[in-house]
């Protein structure tokens, strides 16, 4: 069984955050809302899109509603490869990893249908075994059952399976699971959302390294 390399999507293989932080100015304008700053943004990604929504209504005194909910994601899923792209040194590494004989797979909380768009704009479907959604599965990180479905969907074997990803959820869906986690430092965590991880990485060119080391 190869082994199999696990990436979350948002914050880890892809800079996300310009399209989801224009698809929220453009929800807030319609609202009659004021815009958010990158900053901001960030902070409210990684637990999928209803608690994205969630976070910002309250955030501009908005009440939440299904039909904002549904209004966002079906523009954000239409738009979500306008100005997204692959971290630097991410298109190496996967290439890298495939060469080397590793299955690979994404586990994101972003929903499958923006998941399964921003893949084939970046001309990466067909690059993993199996791409776990935010709603593929009846729970979602931090839930275990999140990272096991996909691990599970992708063929692979939790004994030689390690995740990658950049927010707390990643870490503890890991942990529940009993797999290694390494932690994206370029994504949009901060570094106590670290904790427990099996190594913080600066940059991409350092996957390659720690997963050899994880799994020899
Ligand atoms: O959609 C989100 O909130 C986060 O997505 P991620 O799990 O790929 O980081
Ligand atoms: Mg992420």
């Amino acid at each position: 069984m190869p082994r199999l390399a696990i990436f979350d999507l948002d914050g880890t293989l892809v800079d996300s955050a310009p399209d989801i932080h224009a698809a929220l100015d453009r929800l807030m304008a319609g609202q009659g809302r004021a815009s958010f700053s990158r900053a901001e943004v960030t902070a409210m990604i990684g637990d999928g899109v209803r608690v994205l929504v969630q976070r910002a209504t309250a955030a501009r005194a908005l009440d939440f509603s299904e039909a904002l909910l549904e209004h966002f994601t079906a523009d954000y899923t239409a738009r979500a490869a306008e100005a997204t792209a692959l971290f630097p040194g991410i298109a190496g590494a996967l290439a890298a990893l495939r060469a080397e004989g590793w299955a690979l797979a994404v586990c994101t909380n972003k929903p499958a249908a923006a998941t399964a768009a921003l893949l084939g704009a970046l001309g990466l479907d067909g690059a993993f075994a199996a791409v776990g959604g935010g709603d593929s599965f009846p729970v979602r990180k931090p839930d275990p059952g999140h990272l096991l479905g996909t691990l599970h969907a992708a063929g692979g074997d939790p004994a030689r399976a390690i995740m990658i990803g950049d927010h707390r959820n990643d870490v503890l869906a890991a942990q529940g699971a009993g797999l290694p986690c390494l932690f994206a430092g370029w994504g949009y965590g901060t570094p106590a959302m670290a904790a427990g991880a099996a190594a913080v990485l600066d940059s991409p060119a350092g996957l390659l390294p720690a997963l050899r080391d994880l799994l020899p």
